[in-house]
C-alpha cells in the first residue's frame, strides 16, 4: 500500500490557522503581536521522511532575506493595496504571482 501525504491539507487547516487561504502574518502572532509557534506549520513535512535539508534551507532563507533587507529598500511599483498575493493555480501546484519591484540601495 502506498501512502501519499498531502501537506496542503495540513497547511490550510481552518482549525489551526485564522485565515488559511491567504498570506496573513497574524496566523503566526498572538493577541500581543508576538510570534507564536503553530504546530500545523510543517512545510518541511514531519516524521521519518521529514526534509533532510530543513536547517540548511532555513539558514539560507534567513541569510538571503536579511542580506537583501539590510542592503536595499524594496518598493512596489503600484500602491501595496492594489497588489494581489493570491497564488496562481496551474492544475497541479500553486505558484506565486510575478511582481515588479524597485530595489534601491540603502
Ligand atoms: C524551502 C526549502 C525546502 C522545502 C519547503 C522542502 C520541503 C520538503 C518536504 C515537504 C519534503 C518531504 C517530502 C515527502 O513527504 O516525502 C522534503 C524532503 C527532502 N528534502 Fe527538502 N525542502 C526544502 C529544501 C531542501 C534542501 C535545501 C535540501 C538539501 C540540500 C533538501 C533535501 C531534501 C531531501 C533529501 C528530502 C527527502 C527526505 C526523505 O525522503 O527521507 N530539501 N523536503
Amino acid at each position: 500500500m502506498e501512502v501519499w501525504p498531502v501537506l496542503s491539507t495540513v497547511l490550510h487547516d481552518p482549525t489551526m490557522f485564522k485565515s488559511p487561504s491567504v498570506f496573513n502574518p497574524e496566523n503566526f502572532l498572538d493577541e500581543n503581536g508576538c510570534f507564536k509557534k503553530n504546530d500545523a506549520f510543517v512545510p518541511f513535512s514531519s516524521g521519518k521522511r521529514i526534509c533532510l535539508g530543513e536547517s540548511l534551507a532555513r539558514m539560507e532563507l534567513f541569510l538571503f532575506f536579511t542580506t537583501i533587507l539590510q542592503s536595499f529598500q524594496l518598493k512596489p511599483l503600484v500602491p501595496p493595496e492594489d497588489l494581489d498575493p493570491t497564488p496562481l493555480e496551474n492544475g497541479f501546484i500553486t505558484v506565486a504571482p510575478v511582481y515588479h519591484l524597485s530595489v534601491i540601495p540603502r
